[in-house]
């Protein structure tokens, strides 16, 4: 998996913000947005567009707009549901695709309980976005899904990613031939024993949708 870890003074100084527990869920819900469309930003470097000719008061210029199909968006529920309006306010006409996912929290094993996807993804540039990427499971399982319907070209959006899910991630696509890219704000040390990341934010679900 091709990883881009943004490094940027904006996307660093509201990602701090996002961590710390003391943030309440009206400010967590905001950062996150906006987290999600600086990452956005350079997710969507690889968007598909064609050649176009407009003419401007003045004469014809020519340009770029982006092709058909148009990109389709995949928020990852719950907790992805948080990152969508960043994304299609980047991308206004992108298709919508939903998968609701749980990760069982004892056997760390990704659960779906919703799928609502166009049948034939073949030709379409896929964005996923979940905030948290821990061991991998989710993810994985969500872009199988995606895979099974004929996308080929995936690339996930993430605020937070640990080295094994990564590795997890390597380990489940190798060889597939298929490209996948991690766009994510940072790369955390690790997983703790509950599969939480290290140092993380805690649970990003609770923290943007969870009773305070
Ligand atoms: O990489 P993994 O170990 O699979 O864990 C990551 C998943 O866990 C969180 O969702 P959660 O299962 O808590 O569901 P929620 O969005 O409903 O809170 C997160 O939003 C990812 O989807
Ligand atoms: O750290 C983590 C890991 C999985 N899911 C979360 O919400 N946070
Ligand atoms: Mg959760």
């Amino acid at each position: 998996m091709e990883t881009l870890v943004v490094d940027h003074p904006l996307v660093a100084h509201k990602l701090t913000v996002l961590r710390d527990a003391d943030t309440d869920s009206p400010t967590f819900r905001r950062l996150a947005d906006e987290l999600v469309t600086l990452l956005a930003y350079e997710a969507t470097r690889h968007v598909r567009v064609s050649e176009v000719t407009v003419k401007t008061p003045v004469a014809p210029a020519k340009g770029v707009r982006l092709a058909h199909p148009h990109p389709l968006v995949v928020p990852i529920l719950r907790a992805g549901l948080g990152m969508l309006d960043g994304m299609t306010r980047l991308l206004p006409t992108a298709e919508v695709g939903f998968l609701g996912m749980i990760r069982n929290e004892s056997t760390l094993q990704a659960e779906t309980y919703a799928t609502r996807l166009p049948d034939d993804l073949s030709g379409r540039q896929v964005y996923v976005v979940d905030p948290m990427l821990a061991t991998g499971g989710t993810l994985a399982a969500a872009i199988e899904f995606l895979f099974e319907r004929g996308a080929d070209d995936v690339t996930a959006i993430c605020l937070l990613a640990a080295p094994e899910g990564i590795a997890y991630m390597d380990a489940a696509f190798a060889g597939s031939g298929r490209p996948i890219r991690l766009v994510t704000a940072a790369l955390d040390e690790r997983l703790n024993e509950h599969g939480y990341i290290v140092p993380g934010l805690g649970d990003a679900g609770d923290r943007l949708y969870g009773v305070v």
